[in-house]
């Protein structure tokens, strides 16, 4: 696995999860940071998800259909052999998908997320270790709280 850490323009995008579970509310929570053009299509939606308002709830069977118009795309379900089928469907829609049960069938993986506007840390291990991800954004994080992270001044001010 080689995973390039890029920042996409989501400003005209929606965003679509497919499964409406315990990964998915992880999903939301790091998603909405940044955008609440979220669709979530599912069988059943646990109430932390309906509870949010913004979010675009369709409660169905995942058809591949759904894919069109979405740039990206998690495959959250509880069925293994379904997001791996969801990122095959995929390759006829030009979506990237994340399979969250299979970090080697991702289009694009999830990195540990700090924001403090206009700054935005996102810290990945690859997909190999997630837990070194969460410790990593952690201790990026306590810095920021503690005012120990570099003053984001003016472009002019901060130039090197
Ligand atoms: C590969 C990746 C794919 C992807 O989803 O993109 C992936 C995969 C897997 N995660 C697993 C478990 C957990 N993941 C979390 C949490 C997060 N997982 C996230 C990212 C990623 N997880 C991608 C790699 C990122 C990188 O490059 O490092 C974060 C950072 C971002 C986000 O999800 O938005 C978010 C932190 C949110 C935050 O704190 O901000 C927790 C903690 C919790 O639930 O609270 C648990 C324990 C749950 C439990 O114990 O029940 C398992 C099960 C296998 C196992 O346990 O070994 C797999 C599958 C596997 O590794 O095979
Ligand atoms: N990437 C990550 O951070 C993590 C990934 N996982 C993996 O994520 C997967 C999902 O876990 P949870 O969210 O806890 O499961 P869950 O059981 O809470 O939710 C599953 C969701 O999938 C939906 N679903 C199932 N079949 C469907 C279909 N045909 N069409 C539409 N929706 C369908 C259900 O209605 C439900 O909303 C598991 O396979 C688990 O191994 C688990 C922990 C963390």
């Amino acid at each position: 696995m080689n995973f390039l850490p890029v920042s996409i323009d989501i400003e005209r995008e929606s965003i679509l999860i497919i499964g409406g579970g315990h990964v998915a509310i992880h999903k939301i929570e790091s998603l909405e940071k940044f955008t609440q053009n979220i669709k979530v299509i599912a069988l059943e939606v646990v109430d932390e998800i309906r509870e949010r308002g913004f979010i675009d709830i369709v409660e169905k069977a995942y058809e591949p259909r759904d894919l069109k118009g979405h740039l990206l795309v998690y495959a959250a379900t509880n069925n293994h052999e379904l997001n791996s089928q969801i990122r095959a469907d995929a390759l006829n829609y030009r979506c990237l998908v994340n399979v969250v049960d299979k970090p080697s069938n991702c289009d694009f993986i999830s990195p540990a997320i700090y924001k403090k506007d206009p700054m935005t840390v996102a810290v990945s291990s690859n997909g190999e270790n997630v837990y070194a991800a969460i410790n990593w954004r952690n201790k990026i994080k306590e810095l920021g709280e503690n005012g120990e992270l570099p003053e984001v001044k003016t472009k002019e001010e901060s130039r090197f």
